[in-house]
C-alpha cells in the first residue's frame, strides 16, 4: 500500500477556477515525489489540499489516503492530529511556521508535547537537538536558544525543516522550501531531504518550479499545467541533465558536488501514463510504460506542456 494515494484529486476555489483536475498521483515511505509546474499551475493548491487546507470556500472532490486512512472529509479535530504528527509541512517561508517571538528550541519542543511525543518538558526539550542536528543546524544548542531572526536564511529554512520533523512525520511536504536559498544552500537543503528520506523511511512530496531540484532529488516526477498532470515519471527519463562546465574542474563545481550545478536541457521523450507512482526497487522501471509523447522541456529550460 502506497504511503500517500491521491486519487482523481479536484479542487475548485471558490470564484470557479479549477485548480487541481483529476489528479491521482502515489508516494511509496522513503520515496520522494517531485511536483513541478509554471506558476498557477496548481501545485499549492494539491498539497495544500492534502493537508486539509486548500483554501477559503474551496471545494474538493476525490480521494486522498494516507497509509489507508481518507483525509478529505475528516473533521477538523482529527486533521489537527495529522498535521504537523504524521505529515511535516515545510513552506516557501519559513516566518510562515517558525513564530518571531519565541526561541527555536522552545518550538520544537512543544511540538513535541503537543503531539504528546514527550511525556514531560524536560524530555520535549530534549528532543530539540536532534531535531537540529538532523536538519543540518551546525551549532543546534545555538539554533535552539536563538529567535528565528537570529538565524541566517539558510539556516532559518533548517530550523523550519526541523519544526517539520518535530512530530516524527511519514510524509513530509515541501512547498518551495529553496527558492529563497543561495545555490549551496539549496543544494545542501536538498540533499538533506534526500539523507532524511534514507534514514527516517520519510516520503517526500516537493513542490517546485526548479527543474535543477527535480534533478537533483532524482527519484519520481510529475508535471501539472492548468490543474492536470500532464506527465510523471523518473527524474532521469524526464529531465535530460547535463554540465556546464563539464570537465572543468573548477572548485565551485567540486565543492557543491556532483549535479548540484547541471542544467536541465530537455526532456527524453519518456513517462508514465498520467498517474505518479513513486515506485519501490522491486517496481519495474518507467522504462517500461507507454512513451510521452514529445519533448517535455525546451532547451532553455522552459515547460513546453
Ligand atoms: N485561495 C484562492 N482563491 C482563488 N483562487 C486561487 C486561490 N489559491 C490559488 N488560486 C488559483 O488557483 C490556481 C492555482 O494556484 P496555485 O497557487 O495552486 O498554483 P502554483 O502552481 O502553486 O503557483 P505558484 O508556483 O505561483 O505558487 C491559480 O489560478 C490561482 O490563481
Amino acid at each position: 500500500m502506497s504511503l500517500l494515494a491521491i486519487e482523481g484529486l479536484t479542487v475548485h476555489h471558490p470564484d470557479g477556477v479549477r485548480a487541481v483536475d483529476d489528479v491521482t498521483l502515489r508516494i511509496d515511505a522513503g520515496r520522494a515525489l517531485v511536483l513541478l509546474g509554471e506558476s498557477g499551475s496548481g501545485k499549492t493548491t494539491l498539497a495544500r489540499a492534502v493537508l486539509g487546507l486548500p483554501g477559503g470556500g474551496a471545494t474538493v472532490r476525490g480521494s486522498v489516503r494516507l497509509a489507508g486512512t481518507e483525509l478529505l472529509g475528516l473533521p477538523e479535530r482529527a486533521l489537527t492530529r495529522i498535521r504537523g504528527r504524521r505529515i511535516g509541512h515545510v513552506p516557501q517561508d519559513p516566518s510562515a511556521t517558525l513564530d518571531p517571538l519565541r526561541r527555536i528550541g522552545t518550538q520544537l519542543a512543544q511540538v513535541r508535547r503537543v503531539h504528546r511525543l514527550a511525556a514531560t518538558r524536560r524530555e520535549a526539550r530534549a528532543a530539540a537537538l536532534p531535531l537540529l542536528a538532523a536538519a543540518g543546524l551546525p551549532d543546534p544548542e545555538r539554533a535552539a536558544r536563538a529567535y528565528p531572526h537570529e538565524l541566517s536564511g539558510g539556516l532559518r529554512q533548517r530550523a523550519a525543516l526541523a519544526l517539520a520533523l518535530a512530530g516524527d512525520p511519514e510524509l513530509l511536504i515541501a512547498d518551495e522550501p529553496t527558492t529563497a536559498l543561495d545555490t549551496l544552500a539549496r543544494a545542501r537543503v536538498l540533499d538533506l531531504l534526500t539523507t532524511l528520506r534514507a534514514q527516517r523511511g520519510l516520503a517526500l512530496l516537493l513542490v517546485t518550479h526548479d527543474l535543477s531540484a527535480a534533478a537533483r532529488i532524482d527519484d519520481t516526477v510529475a508535471v501539472l499545467d492548468g490543474g492536470r498532470l500532464t506527465a510523471t515519471g523518473p527524474a532521469r527519463e524526464l529531465l535530460v541533465t547535463e554540465s556546464p562546465d563539464r570537465g572543468s574542474g573548477n572548485g565551485e563545481s567540486e565543492l557543491l558536488g556532483a549535479g548540484a550545478h547541471r542544467k536541465v536541457r530537455a526532456a527524453s521523450g519518456r513517462g508514465t501514463e498520467p498517474e505518479a507512482h513513486a515506485r519501490t526497487d522491486s517496481e519495474p522501471s518507467a522504462a517500461t510504460a507507454p512513451p510521452f509523447p514529445g519533448p517535455l522541456i525546451s532547451p532553455e529550460g522552459d515547460f513546453l506542456r
